[in-house]
C-alpha cells in the first residue's frame, strides 16, 4: 500500500511515498525531535517488544472531515478459510483465563481470535479502506504500509475502521476516547435501544470499562496539569456494536511528551491488553497466536509533537499479493464473563471487516445502523452517537 491514511469524523491525513522508515519508536521520536523529518505516520505493534512500522512520508495532506473516496472499486469474492483459533479453542482459552482471573493473578484480560480470508483476485487495500470508511457512520478508517516493520511484513497492509481514539495531542491539549464494554446492535430499533440501555446499566461492563479509564488516568496524571475523567461512561454506537466510551481531556504540564511518546506510554491500554498490564501481556503471549499489529495503534506525529493515534481494532492485515487477509477481534474478560457471550462478541466485532468484504453472513446487522447505508459513498459527519447524554 503506497501511503497512509487516517480518516476521522473531523479530519483526514493522507500521505504518500517515503523519505525514511523506522522499526524503532525511539529512532522515529529522535528524527522528529531533531526536526530531521516533519512527520511520522504508521503503526505500533500490539506487543511492545515487536517492531513498529513507521514512515516519514514524502508528501502529506490534511483535509477537513472524513475521507471521501472518489469511487468504491469492487472487491474480489472473498471466502473465510480458517479460524485462528477454532471457536471451540477460543472458548477453552477464555475458560482458562477465567481461572486466572478467579485466582486474582489478573483482574482483566482481553482474549482475541482471528479469521483468515482468501481471495482469487487481489484485495486492494485502498478499495477495502474506501468501503470501510463509507460504511462507518463516523467515517473512521486507517490504512498503513507495514513494510518498515521488516521481515514478514514486506508489502503487507493494515486496514481498519477503529472507533477508538487512543489519543489526540494538539499543543498541550490531550484527548482520549477509550471504549470497553460491548453489546450487539439489533435491526429492530426498540430492541436496539433496550440493548444499549442494558449495556449502560451493566455492572460487569462498567467494571471492564473502568480498568481502561483508571489506566489512562494513571498514565496521564503525572504528565498533565489538568485532567478530566468523567465518572460514568457514555453509550457509543458503531454500525456493528454498542460500546461504553469515556471522553478524557487533559492539559500537558510541558510541551512533551509528543503524541508518539504518549501513544507508547498509553499502549496497550486494558481495552486491548488487561490489568495488571504486564501480567495481561504475558498471558496473551502464552494463550494466543501473535497479534502482530492488531491491538496496536495507527496514527501520526509531527515535529511539534502534535498527532493522533487510534487503537488498531476492527482491522485486517492484507498479505503482499492481496490474496490473503487476516482479521482479528477480541473482548475484555473479567471474572463475571461468560465464554459463550465472549465468543459471540468477537463475532459481532468481526462483522465490521467481514461485512465490508462481503463475507458477512448476517447482513441484518448493517440494517441496525440508522445513519449509514452499507455502500454509501460519502460518509455522514455524525461523530459516534452519544445517546445517553450522560457524563
Ligand atoms: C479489543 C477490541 O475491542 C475493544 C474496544 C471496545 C470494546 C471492547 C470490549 O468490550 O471488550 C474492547 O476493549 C476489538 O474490537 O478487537
Amino acid at each position: 500500500m503506497d501511503g497512509f491514511l487516517l480518516s476521522r469524523a473531523d479530519r483526514t491525513l493522507r500521505t504518500s511515498g517515503s523519505r525514511d522508515r523506522f522499526h524503532e519508536i525511539d529512532a522515529a521520536a529522535e528524527a522528529l525531535a531533531s526536526r530531521r523529518v516533519p512527520l511520522v505516520v504508521g503503526a505500533l505493534p500490539f506487543d511492545p517488544g515487536d517492531p513498529a512500522a513507521l514512515t516519514a512520508p514524502a508528501t502529506a495532506q490534511f483535509t477537513d472531515g472524513p475521507w471521501r473516496p472518489e469511487s468504491l472499486p469492487p472487491l474480489p469474492t472473498v471466502r473465510l478459510t480458517e479460524e485462528l483459533p477454532e471457536p471451540a479453542e477460543h472458548l477453552r482459552r477464555v475458560a482458562r483465563l477465567l481461572d486466572r482471573l478467579r485466582d486474582h493473578e489478573l483482574q482483566k484480560v482481553v482474549a482475541a481470535r482471528s479469521v483468515v480470508l482468501s481471495a482469487r483476485d487481489p484485495i486492494d487495500p485502498w478499495s477495502l479502506l474506501a468501503r470501510l470508511v463509507s460504511r462507518d457512520h463516523a467515517g473512521n478508517g486507517f490504512g498503513v504500509d507495514l513494510s518498515p516493520a521488516g521481515d514478514g511484513y514486506a508489502g503487507h497492509a493494515l486496514v481498519g475502521a477503529s472507533p477508538e481514539l487512543l489519543l489526540r495531542r494538539t499543543g498541550r491539549d490531550v484527548e482520549c476516547f477509550p471504549l470497553a464494554g460491548t453489546a450487539p446492535r439489533h435491526a429492530d430499533p426498540g430492541e436496539d435501544h433496550a440493548e444499549g440501555q442494558r449495556l449502560l446499566a451493566s455492572a460487569k461492563n462498567r467494571s471492564e470499562h473502568a480498568f481502561v479509564t483508571d489506566w489512562i488516568r494513571s498514565v496521564l496524571d503525572p504528565v498533565c496539569s489538568e485532567l478530566t475523567v468523567p465518572r460514568s461512561p457514555r453509550l457509543i454506537g458503531t454500525p456493528a456494536v454498542w460500546h461504553l466510551g469515556t471522553p478524557i481531556t487533559g492539559v500537558l504540564r510541558d510541551p512533551w511528551p509528543s503524541a508518539l511518546e504518549l501513544a507508547r506510554l498509553l499502549h496497550p491500554t486494558p481495552a486491548v491488553g488487561g490489568t495488571p498490564t504486564d501480567a495481561a501481556i504475558a498471558a496473551i503471549r502464552e494463550h494466543e497466536e501473535p497479534r502482530r499489529f492488531y491491538g496496536g495503534a495507527a496514527g501520526w506525529c509531527d515535529h511539534d509533537g502534535d498527532g493522533e493515534w487510534v487503537v488498531a481494532i476492527r482491522c485486517a492485515e492484507i498479505d503482499a499479493d492481496g490474496l490473503r487477509a487476516r482479521a482479528w477481534a477480541g473482548g475484555g474478560i473479567v471474572a463475571a464473563s461468560d465464554p459463550d457471550s465472549e465468543l459471540a462478541e468477537t463475532s459481532a466485532k468481526l462483522r465490521t471487516l467481514l461485512g465490508a468484504l462481503g463475507v458477512d453472513p448476517e447482513p441484518a446487522v448493517d440494517g441496525a445502523q440508522s445513519v449509514s447505508e452499507p455502500d454509501r459513498l460519502v460518509p455522514g459527519d455524525t461523530l459516534t452517537r452519544d445517546v445517553s447524554g450522560q457524563q
